[in-house]
């Protein structure tokens, strides 16, 4: 961690530390992400790099279609809805347990202050690492064509560390809606299809019901401004369609960004060029013991596993300790 950028990470009640948790308590709330640039930089971040891509063209590769909200096809409801609107995503992982044993960004992952900061900006006392042995820390290689559609993760509370950017300024973007629910029961159905109408009508192959539930929501839409004048910029909805706005992260190597998975919609455009976008994704979770289905585990790393994240020395005491 960059203690040189970031020197009240060493204390999180300093005022300085206040000051700056604040502002990215705002963001996160406001727009679904905060992000902090040069997090890790210098021989630590280099050594994540050379790790990621000496294991990059052995990671799996998923070439599959999901709905946004990462489940199975909801067979009870209207196929044409967009609570089952299956969008194509191409990305490879590579997984926790590929990774080396002792390497910097397992140790990042695992490092308590990380924890701490996420905790606070997240608004939770405490959260936990993922239990997960394949998806609790991975590393997602976008090679040239991929792209990771429209969706909202299945992990609580995501956190990213961009490693390596794609050859061709402009692809590979990370694009975000502000937190659009509350909680994975809400579907949120017509911000989201007018999300989806609006910047990825490409993915739509079935396009009725979707419009419907589209026009329904800028029925909604004008009635709530109707209601409500003193909206901010962000809370605007785009005039052509509705739709929530769309931001794109500014990511840079050392980059971390937290971000509401579970609440923003969010997507990561198709990578041009030869140089792979490599991004590591720290999931944490607000129980102990989180573990993604196996569905997703064998989308994103072609295999499932309910062994729990191997522990390192002294890991295994540090965590229980927090449990207490
Ligand atoms: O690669 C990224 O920036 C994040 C992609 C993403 O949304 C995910 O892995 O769930
Ligand atoms: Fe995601």
């Amino acid at each position: 961690m960059n203690f040189e950028k970031y020197p009240w990470l060493v204390d999180l009640s300093s005022p300085e530390a206040v000051a700056a948790i604040e502002k990215a308590q705002q963001s996160f709330q406001q727009t679904g992400a905060a992000i902090f640039p040069n997090f890790l930089s210098g021989l630590a971040l280099q050594e994540c790099i050379q790790d990621a891509r000496a294991q990059e063209s052995t990671a799996f590769t998923t070439d599959d279609v999901h709905t946004a909200y990462l489940r199975p096809i909801n067979e009870n409801t209207d196929p044409l809805s967009v609570e089952n609107l299956e969008m194509r995503t191409q990305v490879a992982s590579i997984a926790y347990d590929e990774l080396p044993p002792n390497s910097i960004l397992g140790s990042v992952y695992e490092h308590p202050l990380l924890r701490k900061l996420v905790s606070k900006i997240v608004g939770k006392d405490t959260i936990y690492l993922s239990d997960d042995s394949l998806g609790c820390c991975s590393i997602n290689v976008f090679r040239a064509g991929y792209h990771h559609s429209f969706h909202f993760d299945e992990s609580e509370f995501s956190t990213t560390l961009m490693l390596q950017e794609s050859e061709i300024p402009g692809t590979g973007l990370f694009q975000y809606t502000k937190p659009l629910r509350d909680s994975p029961d809400d579907l949120a159905l017509t911000s989201v299809a007018n999300a989806i109408h609006a910047y990825a009508n490409d993915a739509v192959t079935t396009k009725s019901r979707l419009l419907l539930e589209a026009s329904s929501a800028k029925e909604q839409t004008i009635s709530d401004n109707n209601n409500n004048n003193d909206d901010d910029d962000d809370d605007k909805s785009n005039s052509s369609s509705f739709a929530p706005s769309l931001h794109t992260l500014d990511f840079a190597p050392g980059t971390l960004s937290i971000f509401a998975g579970s609440k923003s919609l969010h997507r990561v455009t198709r990578v041009k060029g030869k140089r792979s976008r490599l991004v590591a994704v720290f999931t944490f979770a607000s129980q102990p013991g989180f573990q993604n289905t196996s569905t997703i585990q064998n989308m994103f790393w072609g295999r499932s596993s309910s062994r729990t994240r191997p522990r390192r020395g002294g890991q295994k005491e540090a965590e229980e300790k927090q449990q207490k």
